[in-house]
């Protein structure tokens, strides 16, 4: 195909309301050379997406998040080096009716053997890894993909198909899904809606169409001001935007501004509790937000927030206004992501695990490992394209299921544990944390032991069972399969955000709750809590430590969290041997204090020293700010060292030569740091 045929391609996707995804392989000279001949011959924003900065309009994968909301016309997603998929789906939602997405890829022959580095994010390794599977899967769907056009070097522009009808876009008036919703809320007197849709879908402007056509004041709030663009021009000047964090703060000095609606455009990008705080001051509000696989959190705000208040209205939105119906690049990307793919029917289905653990199963049974993905993705708030990345090609992943004529029900398992010594040691004092190992790296940092992380543990990462199967015993039939299973590990492990459902759940399974965080999850909006299930007798002396430990502490973190926790207290005011670990820890390495938080309470409980700065934090609850302004430390960095040096204090004060040994002793693991 010539460029003359593409100019012409060109001039009729623009009619015909659509975009479409150009790829461009080859060596990353020739890519970049034939991508900017592009961009001077098609005039338009030309956004570059590339983990390179560089001059013009430029945006780094990581950040695009910031730019949802907003609209372009033509970009390129430069992956020469690595493939952040969410980030190629987020692009892609943002190009008006007319645009070229263009893809640069490494030679295509290749590609799936070359590193990438977006691997470094999501495989716990420490270098990247090529990714064969995904890889082959994008190119696989751009292959057979009749509009797609595909430029390798040495090689013709393929061309693409280009028979479609022309597209007539939205005149401003509203589109018929959004007449039906906005007739709803004018009759709203009191109450909370939202309205979720995939990308380009007319959220945004359905919300500014409600500050125009509503006679009193209306509140806007988002995330991001530069993400209200497109809600302020169809509400022409009407409504008064402020920040989320500025109302909230208005909130609570008793400042904020009157109002009859509140509307919250993109609101899964907040946290939980501030929304909560935010609903529940106005009247009547209206929530937007996107649900789709690269918005994770969005997700999570369907299953878990909207779920929490009452008498809720859920619209959505269908139809696509920002590109027309059947949109090529819609589609290749849907189906790169699996977006659209549905989840059969799983049949008549047996209460056994049928296989032992399988790793790598996107190569070995790649019809199963689709519909496990599209099952955790379809129950689990937290899946999304990094997860399908991780699952194809991450080392140490491995899936088990429950089926019929496809998957009933499915946990994705992760390896974990099995450190050196001297690195579970270095973990648990602060002075190491390499990638993964999340429980078995959290028990040694957090926890008793500072061999924790030596022993294996196999983590259920995700488990899910077929939406019209939950509650019949197919999750306690996968979980109690599992033990059979996992010959060469030391415990079974989870980590999941806190629910008195969830944890009966795990609990009947034989696990028990060994850690209870003490923040909120911005995501999910519960506390992470962790739980073990032990398989051999070293895996059972460390549950038996870790839960004897919480048990001890619970009194002291209920303090901190707004839940009971699901553990007897007991009764624990004198220090014995680990509190003196896990204080040594803290006044001689670089434990955080949050971890030796309850050890730290029972020695303030010990000494009669005045401690100023533990005190103040413990004692008296002041925050960082204040306890700073009392002492007249510079910040947080010099609280912690004062923090530090009390607890040395006063551990001397208790028992020098106790003391001093464990500060020798500790000051040879930081001096061998350097052999790892
Ligand atoms: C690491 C993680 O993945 S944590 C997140 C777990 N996954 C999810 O929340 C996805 C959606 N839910 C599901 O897929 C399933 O309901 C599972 C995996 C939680 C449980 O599997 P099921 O086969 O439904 O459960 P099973 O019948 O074996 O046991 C019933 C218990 O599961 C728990 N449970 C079932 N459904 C839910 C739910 N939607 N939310 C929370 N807990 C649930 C309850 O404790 C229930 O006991 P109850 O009836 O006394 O309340
Ligand atoms: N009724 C309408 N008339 C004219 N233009 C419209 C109409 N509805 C939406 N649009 C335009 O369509 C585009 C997409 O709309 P909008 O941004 O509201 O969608 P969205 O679902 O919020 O998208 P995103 O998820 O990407 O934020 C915008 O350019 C918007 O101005």
């Amino acid at each position: 195909m010539s460029l003359e045929a593409l100019d012409r391609l060109r001039s009729r996707q623009a009619l015909q309301g659509i975009r479409r995804l150009l790829v461009i392989s080859g060596a990353p000279g020739w890519c970049e050379a034939r991508a900017t001949e592009l961009s001077e011959r098609y005039d338009g924003d030309w956004l570059w997406v590339s983990p390179q900065p560089r001059d013009g309009r430029y945006c780094a994968p990581g950040a695009l998040r910031r730019l949802l909301g907003r609209e372009f016309m033509h970009a390129v997603f430069d992956a020469r080096q690595g493939l952040d998929a969410e980030a190629l789906a987020a692009l892609a939602g943002t190009l008006k009716a007319g645009s070229w997405l263009v893809l640069l890829t490494p030679d295509w022959r290749a590609w799936p053997v070359k590193p990438d580095a977006d691997s470094i994010r999501w495989s716990d390794t420490p270098q990247p890894i090529p990714t064969p599977v995904f890889i082959r899967h994008l190119r696989n769907c751009i292959e057979a993909d009749a509009h797609t056009l595909l430029w390798r070097q040495g090689e013709a522009l393929r061309a693409a198909d280009d028979d479609r009808p022309h597209w007539q876009a939205a005149s401003g008036a509203p589109l018929a899904g959004q007449r039906a919703i906005l007739a709803n809320l004018r009759r709203m007197t009191t109450g909370v809606a939202v309205v979720t849709a995939p990308r380009g879908r007319g959220k945004s402007a359905l919300a500014g169409m409600l500050v125009h056509s509503w006679p009193g004041a209306v509140i806007i709030t988002a995330p991001a001001r530069a993400a209200t663009d497109v809600l302020s021009q169809h509400a022409l000047g009407r409504g008064f935007f402020i920040a989320p964090d500025a109302l909230l703060q208005a909130l609570e000095e008793g400042t904020a501004p009157h109002g009859d609606w509140l509307i919250i455009d993109e609101a899964a990008a907040l946290p939980a509790p501030q929304l909560r705080r935010l609903i529940a001051h106005y009247p009547r509000v209206l929530m937007t937000t996107t649900v789709q696989g690269y918005e994770g959190t969005g997700r999570g705000f369907m299953l878990k927030f909207c779920a929490s208040v009452p008498g809720l209205r859920h619209y959505s939105l269908t139809t696509p206004v920002r590109w027309a119906a059947g949109c090529p690049l819609e589609r290749i990307i849907d189906e790169m992501m699996l977006f659209n793919d549905v989840l059969p029917e799983p049949g008549r289905v047996a209460f056994q695990i049928k296989d032992a653990p399988v790793e790598n199963l996107w190569r070995s049974a790649p019809a199963l490992a689709k519909q496990v993905y599209l099952l955790l993705s379809g129950a689990h708030y937290r899946t999304s394209p990094l997860d399908l990345r991780r699952m194809m090609d991450a080392p140490g992943q491995r899936f088990v299921t429950v089926r019929g004529d496809s998957a009933a029900a499915a946990a994705w398992l992760v390896e974990e544990g099995g450190l050196p010594p001297l690195l579970s040691f270095s973990v648990w004092a602060g002075l190491r944390r390499p990638r993964g190992n999340l429980v078995a790296q959290s028990l040694a940092a957090h926890g008793a032991s500072p061999f924790a992380a030596m022993l294996k543990g196999l983590r259920v990462s995700r488990i899910a069972v077929h939406p019209r199967l939950q509650r019949q015993g197919y999750g306690s039939c996968l979980l109690a399969g599992l033990s059979a299973h996992a010959r060469g590990y030391d415990y079974l492990s989870v980590s999941f955000g806190y629910t008195e459902e969830l944890w009966r759940f795990w609990q009947r399974a034989g696990f028990q709750l060994v850690r209870f965080g003490t923040h909120r999850e911005a995501s999910s909006g519960c506390y992470a809590a962790m739980a073990l299930r032990p398989l051999t007798p070293a895996g059972e002396t460390l549950v038996r430590l870790q839960r004897e430990r919480l048990m001890r502490d619970v009194r002291w973190l209920e303090r901190e969290v707004d839940e009971k926790i699901p553990v007897n207290a007991a009764q624990a005011s004198t220090l014995n041997k680990r509190d003196w670990w896990e204080l040594a820890g803290f006044a001689f390495t670089h434990r955080p204090p949050q971890a030796s938080l309850a050890s730290l309470q029972r020695l303030l409980l010990n000494v009669r020293l005045p401690l100023p700065a533990l005190r103040a934090w413990l004692e008296q609850r002041q925050c960082v700010t204040q306890i700073c302004a009392t002492l007249g430390l510079t910040g947080q960095k010099a609280l912690r060292a004062a923090w530090r040096r009390e607890t040395a204090q006063a551990l001397r004060a208790l028992n020098g030569t106790r003391a001093d040994a464990l500060m020798k002793l500790l000051s040879r693991v930081k001096k061998f740091q350097p052999q790892f």
